[in-house]
């Protein structure tokens, strides 16, 4: 996939804009304050629905305005094209539009407009709690097994019913059903979530030796419930527990991604600029492997990201940046800079000044 163009209006600091990005690396430029994070939060908001940034949404509707727009012109590999577009106003009301149709789904925007992110902050993929590999998890699964999405949301339903349930003290009477369909959705996600990891692993290990060459990688995926048993056994195992704490404190939503270097937990062991390549290659690898299983490109977003690597680790990330043929969004303070670290001729560059952008 990749955005032909993109236009946003009333979003952050834009009254209006309009670009028409190359289908390989775009340079962002621009000083701080500029509106540069703000042009990849629009893109990322269609391939999320929500901003990376703290705050509501009515932070992205430009101040004293009552809407937000944000629209693209979409290709898919096999050349054919789309229009999608979300709205959202001050009173939380969402408008989505898929080539000029309404859609009620995000999940359907999200298909169009895959997006990795890269921050900064990206690094707390693995400082951070297990909610944030799951739904790293998540979203590799997501686009390459188009089953699991019905899987996901059907377990989110059931886990808040379960959840008010034993909120309300009521599930001695009502527990073998609920039981028996958590237990049924929570395990498919389990198998959808295995099933992604086993075939992924490889492909990160290979980049990571030539990443991170002096370390040995494991990646453990905890299920969310006791080892060797099922889950609707470790549900009747830890009735009492999630009646005492009125919530379901075993199923996928307790899953956790555990990532070891040489034996040790990585945070412990690898420096910040290690652990950021590392997430480098994590969000790297995930679009290629969409690539290979399904021949879906995902859009890379880079927010600043090549801060605290050093010159060989730079090298590295900008090489395998380029070398993913995908379309990238590169936001910098200098773009000659960034331009010269990518060592491609096959860039857009463009401007942003007070919420305006120009292609230089
Ligand atoms: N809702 C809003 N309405 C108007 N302006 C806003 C709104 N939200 C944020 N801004 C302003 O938009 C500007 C652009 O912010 P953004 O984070 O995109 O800048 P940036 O170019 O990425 O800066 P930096 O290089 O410092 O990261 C900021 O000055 C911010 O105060």
């Amino acid at each position: 996939m990749f955005l032909e163009s993109l236009s946003l209006s009333q979003f952050r600091n834009f009254p209006s804009a309009v670009i028409t990005p190359g289908k390989t690396v775009n340079i962002i430029s621009g000083a701080n304050g500029s509106g540069k994070t703000s042009l990849i939060e629009a893109i990322y908001c269609l391939g999320f629905g929500r901003s990376f940034r703290p705050g509501t949404y009515r932070q992205l509707i430009r101040n004293d305005e009552s809407q937000f727009t944000v629209f693209a012109r979409v290709t898919e590999q096999d050349g054919r094209k789309h229009q999608v577009g979300y709205q959202r106003n001050t009173t939380g009301e969402v408008q989505l539009r898929i080539d000029h149709a309404k859609e009620k789904r995000f999940s359907a925007l999200a298909r169009l407009v895959p997006v990795q992110l890269m921050t900064p902050e990206s690094i707390e993929l693995v400082l951070g709690g297990p909610k944030v590999r799951r739904q790293f998890i998540d979203w590799g699964v997501f686009h390459v097994e188009h089953s699991f999405y019905s899987d996901w949301v059907g377990f989110s339903k059931l886990l808040k019913q379960r959840n008010s349930l034993l909120k309300m003290k009521r599930f001695h009477q009502e527990h073998q059903y609920w039981d028996e369909k958590f237990s049924e959705f929570g395990e498919r996600i389990h198998q959808h979530r295995t099933k992604y990891i086993e075939a992924f692993l490889p492909v990160l290990k290979q980049r990571l030796v030539s990443f991170l060459p002096d370390y040995e990688f494991d990646f453990y995926l905890r299920s969310g419930w006791d080892k060797e048993i099922r889950l609707c056994d470790a549900l009747v195992k830890h009735r009492e527990q999630d009646l005492r704490y009125g919530h379901s404190t075993v199923g996928p939503h307790k899953a956790e991604l555990k990532i070891l270097a040489n034996g040790e937990e990585v945070k412990n062991l690898l420096s910040r600029g290690q652990l950021k390549l590392l997430v480098a290659a994590l969000k790297l690898v995930q679009g290629e492997y969409l690539q290979q299983q399904t021949g879906v490109q995902c859009i890379y977003l880079v927010d600043d990201i090549t801060a605290e690597l050093d010159s060989v680790s730079q090298e590295k990330f900008c090489g395998a940046l380029v070398a993913s043929n995908s379309q990238v969004f590169v936001s910098a303070i200098n773009g000659d800079d960034v331009h010269a670290q990518l060592k491609t001729k096959d860039t857009k560059m463009f401007h942003v000044e007070h919420g305006t952008v120009k292609e230089q």
